[in-house]
């Protein structure tokens, strides 16, 4: 299977944040889903994979190519919804439709319609009157009509209800279903992510914490939940964080069956990546 994108050693450099050394690779017919806490630098992640920033290091190719030098080719095989994309506000969806045709040489004006038809979105009514939810079907349905094999999605379904957003995950898992489809998609909406990713790359402040399959993590990864008395008495190898409240602790740690086996009695559970985020964001990566 080849890969749609491979970042390998990305380095960015801004006056306050570095991207640093970040690797990853999105594999041909999967989902990747990319979390990280507010300001982790994910979106400084995904316009370095589109060609639109000015990078300090590394390599990154998208669909074997450069996302800079081939950016206009690679635009023809790439739907894009970044986070805060919009349309001019009187424009209507068949004003786009027809600006969007001369835009991309496979636009297909159907395929545009018929999406709209499914997220019941009007052809005549003005952007400006669109609610969140229709700005953002619309917005999916702009990057998919030109029948794309990667879909490069920045916090796409944010602000969506779960219906909407059901909707969404729906459609990601029919793009999919071709080998040659992908999606990267970057949400902080980490179970919608349990439900389609097939990978999961976590960034932390600029740096990849893990890029590995959602089954992995969630078969891996575990809380244990003790007495901070017995806490205290676990050997560190596995634990990666903790928590503490009055009497008891909380422990994230990276190999759950292993620890079962070391401490029968202990309890432990499957760790969910809003688990996994919460700890890393109170510092645990950093210790
Ligand atoms: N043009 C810029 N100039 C300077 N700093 C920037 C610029 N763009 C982003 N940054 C900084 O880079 C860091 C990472 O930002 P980025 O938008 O990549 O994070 P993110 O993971 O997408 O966050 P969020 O989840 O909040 O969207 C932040 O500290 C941000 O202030």
């Amino acid at each position: 299977m080849n890969s749609a994108i491979e970042v390998r050693g990305l380095c960015k450099h801004y006056r306050d944040f570095s991207l640093r050394d970040v690797s990853f690779t999105v594999p041909g017919g999967s989902i990747m889903g990319f979390i990280g806490e507010n300001g982790a630098g994910k979106t400084t992640t995904i316009k370095s994979i589109l060609g639109l920033l000015h990078t300090d290091g590394g390599s990154i190719s998208v669909l074997g190519r450069d996302p800079v030098t081939d950016r206009r080719a690679i635009g023809q095989d790439i739907g894009v919804v970044l986070d805060g994309s919009f349309f001019y506000e009187g424009m209507r969806a068949k004003d786009i439709s027809a600006v969007m045709s001369r835009l991309h040489s496979r636009w297909d004006k159907e395929s545009f319609a018929s999406y709209c038809k499914r997220f019941a979105l009007p052809m005549e009514k003005p952007f400006k009157e669109f609610s969140k939810g229709m700005r953002a079907k619309l917005a999916l349905t702009t990057a998919l009509a030109h029948h794309p094999k990667l879909l490069v999605l920045d916090e796409a379904t944010s602000g969506l209800d779960p219906v909407v957003r059901s909707e969404m995950l729906d459609l990601f898992l029919e793009f999919i279903q071709d080998e040659e489809h992908s999606i990267l998609l970057s949400s902080h909406i980490t179970s919608d992510l349990e439900k389609v990713a097939d990978y999961i790359t976590f960034i932390h402040a600029g740096k990849i914490v893990f890029s590995k399959t959602k089954d992995d993590i969630l078969e891996q990864y575990g809380v244990v939940k003790c007495e901070k008395a017995r806490a205290a008495a676990l050997d560190g190898a596995h634990i990666l964080g903790r928590r503490d409240s009055k009497f008891d602790a909380e422990l994230l740690v990276d190999n759950r069956p292993e620890v079962a086996r070391l401490y029968p009695g202990i309890l432990t559970e499957q760790a969910t990546i809003d688990d996994i985020m919460t700890f890393f964001a109170k510092g645990a990566y950093d210790a």
